[in-house]
């Protein structure tokens, strides 16, 4: 007999420059979710804040070991949940010698425990003349692998951020290890978000036959700069199975991984692959 379904929740924010408001509004919705009864609560990217230049975003960064996570950890245990902290800007060990951050993606057992980082791999480097300028490498360094999924209650959980939802690779890298659930928590500009937000996301989802989980920036973050929103789940068939608008606020979904196992059993793709044309996709082999 097949118990309850694992219940997971994404939360959609507008972060601002400033993180006392920014933490106050994600511990509330965090809250929310395990009263409802979340295992996992995912969290978007730049959840921590979203700073006005290169400068400030630099001067607010925080170590893993500040006291921003360690309020993260302390409401993990509080609430007895799973915590997808997308995108915490990072000082890392080499801040000294690089000042620059990292990208970081924070995954909190319900004991606080970091149970897994992945620091972004792809930076958006992005100008479209008149519209969008991005650069994130001017203050960003890049992360360096790709981390083995992280089994949750809800399923094996593969991390990645925003800009990486754009290579299949990385998604196909986790799915040959194991991901059952994919997740990119993101900070979407309107522009590209509005044309392939959504598209993205179901493709990840229908090549690599997992579950997607999206938490979306939303709304203006400052005064030069909007996200788009649209959170989003999206299951191993390509439904979008729960969704937010605008707003910032929660939304939900059930995970069913024997769906996921039918879904995989009636279309292998996995096993129609065709390696010898075009190579195998896959972590880096274990040192
Ligand atoms: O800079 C921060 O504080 C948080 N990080 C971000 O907002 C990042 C880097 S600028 N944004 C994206 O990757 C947007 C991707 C995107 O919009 C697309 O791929 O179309």
């Amino acid at each position: 007999m097949a118990g309850p379904k694992p219940l997971v929740a994404v939360g959609q924010v507008t972060s601002t420059p400033n993180k006392e408001p920014n933490f106050a509004a994600c511990a509330a919705l965090v809250r929310e979710a395990a009263r409802r009864g979340a295992c996992l609560v995912f969290l978007p990217e730049g959840f921590d804040y979203i700073g006005r230049d290169p400068a400030q975003t630099l001067s607010l960064a925080e170590g893993l070991d500040g006291d921003l996570m360690g309020r993260y950890a302390r409401l993990a245990r509080d609430c007895g949940v799973w915590l997808s902290l997308g995108g915490f800007h990072e000082r890392g060990r080499d801040w000294a010698a690089t000042q620059r951050i990292y990208n970081c993606h924070v995954l909190l057992d319900p004991t606080g425990r970091v149970a897994a980082a992945y620091r972004k791999t792809h930076l958006c480097d992005v100008e479209l003349e008149g519209r969008v300028s991005m650069k994130e490498s001017g203050f960003t360094n890049r992360g360096t692998e790709i981390v083995p999924p992280v089994s949750t209650p809800a399923g094996k959980l593969g991390l990645s951020i925003c800009y990486d939802l754009r290579f299949p690779e990385i998604s196909l890298a986790l799915r040959r290890a194991g991901a059952e659930i994919l997740t990119y928590p993101s900070a979407f500009t309107v522009t590209t978000g509005s044309a392939h937000w959504e598209v993205l996301l179901r493709a990840r989802a229908i090549e690599s036959q997992c579950y997607v989980v999206a938490a979306a920036q939303t709304g203006r973050n400052h005064e030069g700069r909007a996200s788009y929103g649209h959170s989003l789940v999206v299951d191993p068939w390509g439904t979008v199975v729960a969704q937010r608008g605008e707003a910032p606020g929660l939304c939900y979904a059930e995970i069913d991984l024997e769906y996921l196992q039918r879904v995989r059993r009636e279309i292998p793709v996995q096993e129609h692959r065709r390696p010898d044309l075009y190579g195998t996709v896959g972590l880096p082999a274990a040192p």
